[in-house]
């Protein structure tokens, strides 16, 4: 069977944050260009988006425990993803597509903690957008460890202005 270009993971299509132009690649928490960061990879799966992510021993909060700033970093750059998609899609591009997705900047991220997130296993976290404007996308992100939602996020994601540019190039962009 044909690989679909905007397939989930099980496809191996490309992940959003692939697809980034190269100056807005350098997220902490999602840029392929920053060494030092998270790496999250956000996949299209139907109308929603899916990323995993296991946290490090380091990003504990008391042993055995996530850090409440880490769920909310994974939960604010999925939804910016997540919203970058729907913007892209919307647009009439398919992920795959030669063209760089757009790049979101996070207006208002908000996290209701459910419950204690465990370390030492898988996190998932899924999304979807419940608002689409012209700039703006409002995204809904569930965090599940195994089958328990730990975490919900409610995020506003709004299109970086074209008159947004980078900062300068060189060692600010390049930590450590
Ligand atoms: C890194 C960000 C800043 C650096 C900028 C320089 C260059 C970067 C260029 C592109 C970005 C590239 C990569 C980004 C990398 C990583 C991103 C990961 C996520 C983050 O780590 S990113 C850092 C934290 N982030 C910020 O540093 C944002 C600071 N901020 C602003 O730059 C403005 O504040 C902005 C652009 C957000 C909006 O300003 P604006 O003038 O363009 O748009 P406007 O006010 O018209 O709002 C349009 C619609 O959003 C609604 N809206 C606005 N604010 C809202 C709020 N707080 N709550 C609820 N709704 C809100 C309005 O209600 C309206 O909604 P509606 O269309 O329905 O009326």
């Amino acid at each position: 069977m044909p690989m679909e270009p905007d397939a989930g993971p099980a496809h191996r299509g490309p992940a959003v944050q692939d697809r980034y132009p190269d100056d807005f690649a350098w997220c902490y928490g999602c840029g392929r260009h920053n060494p030092a960061g998270l790496h999250l990879k956000t996949y299209p799966d139907g109308d929603e988006t899916v990323t995993v992510f296991e946290p490090r021993p380091e990003h504990m909060a008391v042993p055995g425990f996530v850090y409440g700033g880490l769920i909310a970093s994974l939960i604010d750059c999925h939804s910016m993803a997540t919203a970058s998609l729907a913007l892209y899609r919307r647009d009439g591009h398919r992920l795959g597509d030669p063209e760089p997705v757009p790049r979101c900047v996070t207006a208002s991220l908000k996290v209701d903690y459910l419950r204690p997130t465990p370390l030492g296993v898988p996190l998932t976290v899924r999304g979807r957008v419940v608002e689409l404007g012209q700039r703006k996308a409002v995204v809904e992100s569930e965090l599940y460890a195994g089958e328990t939602l730990c975490a919900r996020g409610q995020v506003v994601a709004v299109l970086a202005p074209p008159a947004m540019t980078p900062g300068p190039a060189g060692a600010e962009r390049r930590p450590g």
